[in-house]
């Protein structure tokens, strides 16, 4: 049985005095992989932030693992990566990566793990300050994945990776979702990215406007390229409601 991870129904959100979600209606599904997708500032963000529960909502409903998004209990369960790393910049990536580990009551093995997984063995005694960005970003990444969370929320995690780190992520986020039915949503810029989701969203002045396969979304712009598809999408005429 396929049950859902997140249910979200009419939902508005305005931020600074405006809207930036417009009745929102989303379904995703456990153990899969969702791309959220759309031009810079159409809301990506905010809708993730939803998710996790730390956006203040207008009106509607965010149901995460079968509760309102932000209840306590879920805080163990939804590990969010955002665009800005939060992890202490004095403190070497295995020193983060354990502090986070003990807080989710998992081991230093557990803490190794993660660090593996995230290829930072050989930075695991750097101070994170030292980084560059995208060891950066994998060192954050690292804190989310050790507390072994149900659904993973992730603003852009490969920015700054190169190509070989960008197939490896990937390859890891299907594993999570196939093997350990964990639910990952996660915004890009990148296509070819997008391309490997089992869905994609594409948003656009805070509505989702397309969501469908990558290879339904090929098929019905009629294009090959998935970068043109969504040119096409967002250029078409605007929808009045
Ligand atoms: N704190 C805020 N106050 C007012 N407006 C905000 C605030 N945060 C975001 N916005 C606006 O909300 C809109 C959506 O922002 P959001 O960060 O969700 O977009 P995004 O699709 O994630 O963009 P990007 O791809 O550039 O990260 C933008 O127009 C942004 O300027």
């Amino acid at each position: 049985m396929t049950s859902s991870a997140v249910q979200i129904r009419n939902l508005v959100v305005h931020r600074g005095g405006r809207p930036i979600l417009n009745d929102v209606e989303l379904t995703v599904g456990t153990g899969t992989v969702t791309g959220l997708v759309g031009p810079s500032g159409s809301g990506k963000t905010t809708l993730m932030r939803c998710v996790v529960g730390v956006q203040k909502i207008k009106s509607g409903q965010v149901t995460v693992l079968g509760r309102p998004a932000g209840t306590a209990s879920l805080r163990r369960e939804v590990a969010y990566l955002t665009q800005s790393p939060s992890v202490y910049a004095d403190l070497t990536v295995q020193e983060n990566v354990r502090h986070f580990a003990a807080l989710h009551r998992k081991s230093k093995r557990d803490a190794a793990a993660a660090i593996e997984r995230v290829s930072l063995g050989p930075q695991a005694k750097q101070l994170v300050r030292t980084l560059s960005g995208g060891q950066h970003t994998r060192a954050n990444l690292a804190c989310a994945l050790v507390a072994e969370p149900r659904m993973l929320v992730l603003d852009e995690p490969t920015v700054g990776q190169d190509p070989l780190l960008r197939r490896e992520l990937w390859e890891y986020f299907h594993d999570l979702a196939r093997v350990d039915g964990v639910t990952i949503l996660v915004s890009s810029h990148v296509m070819d990215e997008a391309a490997r989701c089992d869905r994609i969203l594409l948003m656009r002045d805070g509505r989702i406007i397309a969501d469908d396969t990558p290879e339904k979304i090929r098929a019905v712009t009629g294009t090959a390229d998935l970068d043109d598809a969504f040119l096409r999408l967002i250029e078409a005429p605007r929808i009045i409601a």
